[in-house]
């Protein structure tokens, strides 16, 4: 038997049968075939070992061989899908107004549009709609900026957490802002206000969100990690996304030796920051993010669609910066982190093309960056991420050849394809999502995310 099955004492609620397929800091794409995964009734992980085990298991564990659910041929469980980064509110717009970069973004349409946000109903209706749609999508964790809005944020955790959905929701920072005169709050309101948010807990799991350097001054930047250190929470923000925005932080702090540097000296770099973005972070800034524990999160559809720049990844790796991926609705279009899968690969090869000497990421290494690499960024890999010991059995069952999915079963002599791969067709269209709440925990059973 492999190790780590000395949980005895679980009371089991499910046991499950069949391939798995989730990631390892050693390994980037692991396969578990004919594997038992046992959850106890807390929803936790009590076992994961190989079929042959199921009668010593049954006796360890106390469960009936009969009342194990078998996967069919088609399906596998692989983690539930992270996104370190997505804008909720922006979610009413995604897909539309992506003809400006960054600074013009904001100001033409971004932030009237999360002005509206001061209207609860308005926005119940589109943070019920993007929970249920990344839900569908396969998303099980997400980390969520919101609105200045206190209450609208709240109603945002709520509805997270109603569904099922393990959120980090922060409430949007901003004490300087230009364009929209009446997006944006006092010192005083801004502080209070967070004060106010990050008391909630633990109905929601706040998070300190200063918007950006741009959007903040000094005093509040300081205020906000003095709030985030003396709660010990998580903070997120952006980073380094566009050149011109680099360069306004520079005319903004000029005091500062970058724009990591802005962040440090405010204590906003905890091994619980999760920054946007990073495209043009130097060598010495990532090294700062090393130092910090902090992380990035690669969000390669809205790099894209702005305009803004390029990732790195092979540098960030290199640099041991923990990395996850986020879909930035509404910079980037697509709700669907497997669309975040889809175009980290395609910057990667970008990179490639540029420069034939670039080592292309591999779709494994991608794969983990989705689920392992999203839950360490976010400082959740104790909770979820992969099918360890001792995690929340937070999972996708997917089948392959779900009745009208978007993957054709195709028999073919040739070159052995590989057992997991990327399908480009619509990944929502036919999704089947079943909630169920059983013995306490939720699981998200989601058909045919990979093909
Ligand atoms: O992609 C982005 N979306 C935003 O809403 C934002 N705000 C600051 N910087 C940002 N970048
Ligand atoms: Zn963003």
């Amino acid at each position: 038997m492999m190790a780590n099955s000395n949980r005895p004492n679980a009371d089991i609620s499910h046991v499950y049968r069949g391939t798995f397929i989730h990631s390892t800091q050693q390994t980037a794409l692991q396969i578990l075939e004919d594997t038992l995964l046992g959850v106890d009734t807390d929803g936790k992980i009590a076992f994961i070992e190989k079929g042959a085990e199921l009668n010593q298991l049954s006796q360890i564990f106390g469960f009936n061989p009969s009342e194990v659910t078998q996967l069919a041929q088609h399906e596998l469980f692989m983690p539930g899908l992270v996104d370190t980064h997505i804008h909720a509110p922006q979610y009413c717009y995604a897909g539309t107004a992506l003809d400006m970069p960054l600074l013009q973004w904001l100001n033409t349409y971004t932030f009237p549009v999360e002005s509206r946000f001061k209207d609860l109903e308005f926005a119940h209706r589109v943070y019920t709609q993007v929970v249920q749609r990344t839900l569908r999508n396969g998303t099980t964790t997400a980390c969520y900026f919101a609105t200045i809005h206190t209450d609208a944020s709240l109603l945002l955790g709520q509805i997270a957490n109603d569904f099922g959905q393990r959120a980090l929701v922060g409430k949007v920072c901003m004490d300087r802002n230009n364009s929209v005169k009446h997006y944006k709050e006092t010192n005083q309101e801004s502080q209070e206000e967070t004060c106010r948010w990050v008391s909630t807990y633990p109905l929601v799991r706040p998070v300190v969100t200063p918007r950006f350097a741009p959007s903040c001054t000094g005093a509040l930047l300081g205020q906000l990690g003095a709030i985030a250190k003396n709660n010990n929470l998580h903070i997120q923000s952006h980073i380094s996304e566009n050149v011109e925005e680099v360069k306004l932080v520079k005319e903004l702090f000029p005091e500062s030796e970058s724009y990591t540097d802005v962040y440090h000296k405010y204590n906003l770099l905890t091994d619980k920051t999760v920054m946007a973005h990073g495209c043009y972070l130097t060598d010495a800034e990532l090294a700062l993010f090393r130092e910090t524990g902090a992380s990035l999160s690669h969000c390669p559809n809205s790099n894209i669609s702005l305009c803004s720049g390029m990732l790195d990844v092979r540098n960030v790796l290199k640099h041991k910066v923990k990395l996850g991926l986020g879909t930035d609705v509404a910079g980037g279009y697509s709700a669907s982190m497997l669309d975040a899968v889809r175009r980290a690969l395609d910057t990667s090869k970008v990179l490639t093309i540029q420069d034939p000497e670039y080592e292309t990421l591999t779709f494994e290494e991608v794969f983990r960056l989705a689920t392992l690499g999203g839950s360490h960024a976010l400082s959740l890999d104790d909770q979820t991420g992969n099918f360890e010991v001792g995690k929340d059995f937070d999972a996708l069952r997917v089948n392959v050849a779900a009745a009208g999915g978007p993957i054709d079963m195709i028999q073919c002599e040739g070159p052995k394809v590989r057992s997991i791969g990327l399908n480009e067709s619509d990944d929502v269209a036919a999704t089947q999502l079943v909630e169920f709440s059983e013995a306490g925990f939720r699981l998200h059973l989601h058909c045919y995310v990979l093909g």
